[in-house]
């Protein structure tokens, strides 16, 4: 029988995903041996209250309140508690006593990256953080070693469970925003500790700076990331969008962009976007998470997989801790975190995407051609429009064109070429002021197409 040295693993948190990847150390951790060179052993788990009840069976006698002691004490430490506080405290406390850490923490990554990578890189440790980007899919590693040699141009990614499987059972079943987030909330993929941080688009805006900086070797701060989440997504969109050949999705995009002025840069943005249905990222339900990479050279590519959930997630952590223990075996320092590329992060507005437009309009001679006047006035071309007269659509689609519609109105649904979004804007100001615009209903931006 081979004799391994043992590595200490400290875990902080035991909610949805430490308490699975405590289970998946203790049940697994001989079989990890044999593939690191090493033994792992789970010295402890710290908690707030070692009598609370627990997802999964652990034995007692590894719960503490004294998360400093455990930390000191550990070769790894995963950190799976979320939030900033204490984490970034316990993360530093770790990488500064020289131990390597294990994170699914997008928030904290997210607002505090640099400090911690800085930390790591004056003790040669290492941070890892595979869970904190799409669950348990791949992407981490892919887009920070894998696709290192390439040139990533754009990145779409479906990086939020929780808004994903709301807008699938609105799209799907008809069921309302609330009601499908609770039941995300009962599987525990939504954030405990914050469910905005779901529904507003926190979450995803926090994996869109992530996986920017590591696509486009940039440091792109969080607060850079243009953001809007899903609560302002009506069932009339959600159908209409259905009626119209796309689907409503919440996607994280990261690409290289070229300004109005001309300055080349970077932009993450997240927003809720219309898919259409023949696109690879529409076929992504339920609590799924997909990222769509397009590079130069390796063309399209797609990671798929479950997004969130304690034991998928779990997975991407233990093979993170697997990565820090067999660099504890071989020793040398890992793989560094490069923003030489040290690019521009824009503004939404250096944008340049596809709209729909949906208007009310008074139904009466002339009309069409002075919104299409508005529309060029500001340099947004039309590519498609449709219009329905209040009575047929009362007729045809009782439900969702039923608040809206009324005698003597129509409502146009303008699809338009790829525009700035600073173009877009006016032009939204300039219809709304308008007198035969009745009202605004709906703005949204095409993706994908
Ligand atoms: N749940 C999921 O599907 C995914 C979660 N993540 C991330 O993984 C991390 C953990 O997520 P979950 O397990 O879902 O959260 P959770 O809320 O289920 O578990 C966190 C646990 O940490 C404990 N905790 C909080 N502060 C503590 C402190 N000061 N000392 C000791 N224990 C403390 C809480 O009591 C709770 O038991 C978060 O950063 C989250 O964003 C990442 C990918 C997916
Ligand atoms: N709340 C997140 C969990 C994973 O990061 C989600 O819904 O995707
Ligand atoms: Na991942």
């Amino acid at each position: 029988m081979i004799e391994y040295r043992t590595l200490k693993v400290a875990l902080l948190g035991a909610g949805s995903v430490g308490s699975q990847v405590a289970k998946l150390l203790l049940e697994h951790g001989d079989e990890l041996a044999s593939r690191i060179g090493a033994g792992l052993e789970l010295v402890g788990i710290a908690v707030r209250d070692v009598d609370a009840p627990r997802r999964a069976d652990l034995p007692r006698e590894l719960f503490t309140t004294d998360a400093r002691s455990l930390i000191l004490s550990a070769d790894i430490v995963v950190e799976l508690m979320g939030g900033i506080d204490p984490a970034r405290e316990y993360v530093l406390l770790a990488l500064t006593s020289g131990a390597d850490v294990v994170t699914g923490n997008k928030a904290l990554l997210a607002e505090h990256g640099p400090e911690l990578f800085a930390a790591a890189e004056q003790v040669g440790a290492q941070l890892y953080y595979e869970a904190a980007v799409g669950g348990a899919i791949p992407i981490i590693r892919p887009l920070r070693e894998s696709l290192a040699g390439d040139r990533v141009e754009r990145i779409l990614g479906i990086v939020n469970g929780t808004t994903n499987f709301i807008l699938d059972r609105m799209d799907t079943a008809g069921e309302s925003m609330e009601s499908a987030l609770a039941v995300a909330t009962e599987l525990g993929y939504a954030e405990r500790s914050d469910p905005s941080a779901d529904i507003e688009g926190y979450d995803a805006a926090a994996k869109a700076a992530i996986i920017a900086g590591l696509a486009f070797h940039t440091s792109v701060p969080l607060g850079s990331v243009y953001r809007e989440g899903i609560t302002s997504v009506t069932k009339e969109q959600v159908d209409a969008a259905r009626a119209g050949g796309y689907v409503i999705k919440l996607l994280a995009i990261c690409e290289r962009v070229v300004g109005e002025d001309g300055v080349e840069g970077v932009s993450a943005r997240v927003y809720p976007a219309l898919v259409p249905r023949e696109h690879p990222l529409a076929a992504v339900r339920g609590v799924h998470n997909a990222v769509f990479v397009q590079a130069a050279a390796a063309g399209d590519l797609m990671f798929y997989g479950a997004g969130a959930g304690g034991l998928q997630t779990a997975s991407a952590v233990l093979g993170d801790v697997v990565s820090a223990a067999r660099r504890h075996v071989v020793g040398g320092p890992g793989v560094a975190e490069s923003t030489r590329a040290d690019l521009p992060v824009l503004g939404a507005e250096a944008v340049r995407t596809r709209y729909q437009i949906t208007l009310r309009v008074t139904d009466a001679p002339g009309v069409l051609s002075r919104v299409a006047a508005t529309l060029a006035s500001h340099d947004v071309s039309v590519e498609t429009l449709t219009q329905t007269v209040a009575h047929a659509a009362l007729a045809s689609d009782g439900q969702s064109a039923g608040r809206d519609a009324v005698p003597g109105t129509a409502t146009l649904v303008i699809g338009t070429h790829v525009a700035f979004e600073s173009a877009l804007a006016a032009t939204v100001g300039a219809l709304r002021d308008s007198g035969e615009v009745v009202a605004v209903t709906s703005v949204l931006r095409v993706e994908g197409a």
